[in-house]
């Protein structure tokens, strides 16, 4: 059987991952407004071959997926329903909302599309095909959500086609996976970015205070470093999530502060304990393939003792890894190391040595 056409509409940070997945089971074709990014998709491999343009690509594929932004994939679907295609066509995203590309979807009237609703949970504060790395997915929720329109069979093929991901695909209704993931994701980037804001308001009168911003504060405020563009776009396409949240954070803080005003102590000690055991209860990170193994990813240039150099660093001091795997390496660009680990603390210990050698280092969450 001869393995299906994928086009790719959107080659940054998730579009460019997903193909260099997509390429090991199907012919990927690439589509960017920006020639510049596909131009860089094509030289390293993260896709087969360039579409002439927007509408030829759709013509060739069986399967588009857009990892565009959702207002750009709107207009995308408003278009390729108005073409003339011969054969059926499968179509998925990777929005951070559901239902307003859900809502779009619905409302498609060519008799060859069929829709599923996409969205990796897995991201990185950085953006563009540069950013792009094949195992940025592992072990991360993928979400699909579908309608009527959408068969078992569209489902099956699609997982089938994203399968290297190696996510987790779980299907939830568009209503459930705003809430959920405006509960999880999306508000918290927002409390995160004024908690920064409320920092940076300080600044001017003491001007050491940030010196002292390490650990929590810092822990904290990790996502406020994402993209403001994206998340601004997010924020306001989950925006009646948000505003609700919003508003039940706002009435949580004024209890709050009534039990401070009250010299409520045993109350808010109860509060905090409360918070601490729900948030030690939640799922600890799982294990992918190498079930007992904890893994670091660590970029590395593709130059001659790239490897032993880390390596060296880890033996320095006595960390010892259990295996090496190079993930992704090709002439001219950085790679990707995985270095396993018997032990969470040598994990983290690893991950913390390497970035003070000045290398990249992340651990899968
Ligand atoms: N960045 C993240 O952490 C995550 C993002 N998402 C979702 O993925 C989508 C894309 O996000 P990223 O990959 O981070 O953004 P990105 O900025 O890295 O990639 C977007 C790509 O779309 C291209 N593009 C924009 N307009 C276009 C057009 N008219 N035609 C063709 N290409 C066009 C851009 O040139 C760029 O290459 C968003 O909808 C976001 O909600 C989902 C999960 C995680
Ligand atoms: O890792 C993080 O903290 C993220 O915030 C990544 C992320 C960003 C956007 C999404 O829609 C899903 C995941």
């Amino acid at each position: 059987m001869t393995s299906p056409t994928v086009l790719v509409v959107g080659l940054g940070l998730i579009g460019g991952s997903l193909s260099m997945n997509l390429r090991k089971e199907a012919h990927v074709v690439g589509w960017d407004e920006n020639p510049a990014s596909l131009q860089y998709a094509l030289e390293h491999n993260v896709i087969d071959v360039a579409a002439e343009s927007f509408e030829q690509g759709v013509h060739e594929a069986d399967v588009v997926l857009f990892g565009t932004p959702i207002p750009i994939t709107i207009q995308y679907l408003q278009i390729i329903d108005d073409m003339v295609l011969t054969k059926r066509t499968l179509i998925t995203d990777v929005g951070s909302v559901k239902k307003p590309i859900m809502e779009v979807a619905e409302q498609l009237t060519n008799p060859q599309l069929a829709f599923v609703g996409g969205h990796p949970m897995a991201g990185s504060h950085k953006n563009g095909v540069k950013a792009a790395k094949a195992h940025l997915f592992e072990n991360a929720f993928y979400l699909l959500v579908t309608n009527e329109k959408c068969t078992h069979d569209d489902l099956v093929q699609l997982k089938q086609l994203l399968s290297h991901t190696k996510s987790r695909f779980v299907e939830v209704d568009e209503l459930a996976h705003d809430h959920m993931t405006g509960v999880i994701s999306h508000f918290p980037h927002l409390i995160a970015s004024s908690l920064v804001h409320q920092a940076r308001n300080w600044q001017e009168t003491y001007p050491f205070m940030h010196e002292l911003a390490a650990g929590g504060f810092r822990d904290i405020t990790r996502i406020a470093s994402s993209h403001p563009t994206m998340w601004k776009d997010i924020l306001f396409q989950n925006k009646d999530t948000i505003l609700a949240l919003l508003q039940d954070w706002i009435d949580e803080m004024g209890m709050v502060k009534g039990m401070l005003e009250a010299e409520q102590r045993s109350t808010l000690e109860q509060y905090l304990d409360d918070a601490r055991n729900y948030r030690d209860g939640l799922p600890v990170e799982k294990r992918g393939a190498l079930p007992s193994f904890y893994d670091v990813f660590v970029d590395i240039e593709d130059q001659p003792g790239a490897i032993s150099h880390v390596t060296s660093v880890l033996a320095s001091r006595e960390l010892s890894v259990v295996n090496i795997e190079i993930l992704e390496i090709r002439e001219g660009i950085t790679g990707v190391l995985r270095l396993s680990f018997q032990k969470q603390v040598d994990q983290t210990s690893a991950k913390s040595l390497l970035e003070e050698n000045g290398y990249e280092a992340t651990i899968q969450s």
